[in-house]
């Protein structure tokens, strides 16, 4: 899996700037607010149709102009794809493969592989469990069609049981032959989606503890545990009893939009307990073991993108990682860096080619 071109028009802070890539290493370097995470969101656009780090689609469209166009050159499994995402303000967002537009954009994620590890990464750590359920969600949906579908699905009968229990609340009124039926759907969909979390977590956790061994070369008893309603009860059964406290609260207290990932250091929470550098290693590890989860499953390297990752490390945990990636396991890796001689000093030890840009 290897981007060999990328050419931006007014997308964020570049007017037009058109980029040649090597097939291994590619470093952006320059100083604060000058466009390296800007070049790194726009590859993970070609990826996923979406910026990382700015959810508000328009708002990636440069401030003097009303459209923004990222164009990649990706070379697959030995053929050549061209995609483009485009918007125009006012107007829907345009993703097209080849020259031909989806009409879903589900039907993208998973074509182009891509992990990035990013200082915004820490939001897993300090927010709330949804931040946590996206994660998991976006890895097993990478190589996983069917489960975007029972998610969208389950997403669906949540927000309908939602307006229903207000409606009842509302209207003083309650019928259970209505709710029966959500409960029965949410039951199927939820039930399927703690399924393949379950048998997803049973997989990655191992990968995701031998990759932080690695990086922190050290024993320190770090810990990451999956938490679901559904391990112990069935969700029908489990919205049955819950029901009054459903009818007070309005809303659906139980099932996989409750799910969570458990993050611990010595058993405490690492988002309390941990060091700073203990935390920054502990998402490395994260993001290292779905990039071999996403390997593992598609038999593609996925494009690594490394957002400004080296502040905060010690030096060891900066070659550990260096000496980690210089390997055949990975594929194509960009990396983003205020400090333009750091960078190629570190780049240099790991006798692969690369390329540097100057922004
Ligand atoms: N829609 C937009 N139009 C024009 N400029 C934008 C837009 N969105 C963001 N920017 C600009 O992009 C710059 C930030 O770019 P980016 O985050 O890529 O910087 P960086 O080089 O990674 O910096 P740092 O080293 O601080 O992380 C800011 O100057 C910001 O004003």
């Amino acid at each position: 899996m290897n981007l060999n071109t990328l050419s931006l028009v007014n997308y964020k802070n570049f007017e037009s700037q058109v980029f040649d890539f090597d097939t291994k290493i590619n470093c952006f370097v320059g100083a604060n607010g000058i466009g390296k995470t800007n070049a790194l969101d726009a590859i993970y656009h070609l990826a996923f149709g979406k910026s990382y780090f700015n959810p508000i689609a328009v708002q990636n469209i440069n401030h003097n102009a009303d459209f923004f166009v990222v164009d990649g050159k990706f070379t697959k499994n030995e053929r050549d794809e061209k995609i483009i995402v485009s918007l125009k303000r006012g107007q829907k967002k345009v993703i097209k493969k080849n020259g031909k537009a989806y009409e879903k954009f589900s039907e993208h994620i998973g074509f182009i592989p891509l992990v990035i590890i990013s200082p915004a990464d820490r939001d897993l750590i300090i927010e709330g469990s949804d931040t946590r359920r996206k994660f998991i969600d976006s890895v097993i949906s990478q190589s996983d069609k069917s489960y975007l579908t029972e998610l969208i699905n389950y997403n669906k009968v949540l927000s309908q049981r939602n307006a229903l229990l207000k409606f009842f609340a509302l209207n003083n009124t309650f019928n259970a032959d209505t709710l029966a039926i959500y409960n029965e759907q949410l039951h199927t969909y939820g039930s399927e989606i703690f399924k393949k979390r379950d048998a997803f977590l049973q997989t990655f956790i191992p990968i995701f503890k031998s990759r932080y061994e690695a990086i922190a070369q050290s024993e320190e008893a770090i810990n990451l545990t999956y938490k679901s309603d559904l391990f112990n009860t069935k969700l029908i059964d489990l919205l049955a009893k819950n029901i009054n406290k459903d009818k007070a609260l309005q809303y659906t207290s139980v099932g996989a939009h409750k799910d969570d990932l458990v993050f611990t250091i010595d058993e405490f929470p690492i988002k309390k307990f941990g060091s700073q550098g203990q935390q920054k290693s502990f998402l490395i590890a994260l993001k290292l073991a779905q990039f071999d989860f996403i390997k593992q499953q598609s038999g593609v390297s996925p494009i690594l993108l490394l957002d400004d990752i080296f502040d905060k490390l010690d030096e060891n945990r900066v070659s550990q990682i260096i000496s980690l990636v210089d390997n055949e396991h990975f594929g194509q890796i960009f990396i983003s860096d205020t400090h333009a001689e750091r960078t190629e000093d570190v780049i240099k030890q790991t006798h692969q080619s690369y390329k540097i840009f100057k922004l």
